[in-house]
């Protein structure tokens, strides 16, 4: 459940807020889905490729609010960084990898705090390290519904627009949490409780 539906809720939630907060963004993409669906109110598999400026936007919200903030890793090897520090390999060791962090590391992103969707262009990510921006995570362990993901906040997004004009509500700014809510069957905790991954 959290790995395909939380993820994807936490995605959306958080796209439509950068809409909302950048209404020059949101009705690029509003144009961008209008010439591509043309007449239609529905999208076909094929008009989901074209959707080049919706797909940077979404981009950048992961990259600001990546719905999986960090993951964790053991290691099978130890590991010496080129600054001579190193990690130890084995059971007793567990290390987290802070991707809401990474995506916003200065030396790597200009203004990390500010939402550019341009970032994202061919052009701009094209000298980025493969890892700076990690929504998914890397390797053999990454995420294996990401194709889906991307495409499932596409439809919503281009769906929302084409009916809907996002606004912000200043009076309740949303306020990031991590955690993980647990659903009320199996769990031990009682209703208002929260599994977090910060403890
Ligand atoms: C925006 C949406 C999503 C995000 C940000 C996301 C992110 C991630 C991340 C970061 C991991 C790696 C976890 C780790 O390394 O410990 C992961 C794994 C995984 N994700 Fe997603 N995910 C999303 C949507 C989905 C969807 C829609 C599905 C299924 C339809 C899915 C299925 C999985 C599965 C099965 C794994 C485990 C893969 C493995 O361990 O080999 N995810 N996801």
């Amino acid at each position: 459940m959290f790995g395909g539906h939380d993820t994807t809720a936490s995605g959306i939630s958080w796209l439509f807020y950068c809409m909302s907060l950048h209404p020059e963004h949101q009705q690029r993409c509003r144009e961008e889905i209008q010439e591509i669906l043309g007449e239609r109110d529905t999208i076909e598999w094929e008009d989901l490729g074209k959707m080049t400026y919706t797909t940077m936007c979404i981009k950048e919200s992961l990259r600001l609010f990546p719905p999986v903030p960090a993951v964790s890793r053991q290691l099978a090897k130890p590991i010496t960084f080129s600054d001579g520090r190193s990690l130890p390999a084995g059971l007793f060791s567990l290390f987290i990898l802070n991707i809401f962090a990474i995506h916003r590391n200065r030396d790597v992103w200009e203004d990390p705090e500010i939402y550019d969707p341009m970032r994202f262009s061919p052009e701009n990510s094209a000298q980025r390290h493969s890892h700076a921006f990690l929504p998914f995570s890397a390797g053999s362990r990454n995420c294996i519904g990401q194709q889906f993901a991307m495409n499932e906040m596409k439809v919503a997004l281009a769906l929302t627009l084409l009916h809907f004009e996002l606004a912000p509500d200043p009076s309740r700014p949303p306020i990031p949490i991590s955690q993980i809510q647990p659903t009320q069957a199996g769990s031990q905790q009682g209703p208002g409780e929260t599994w977090s991954r910060e403890g």
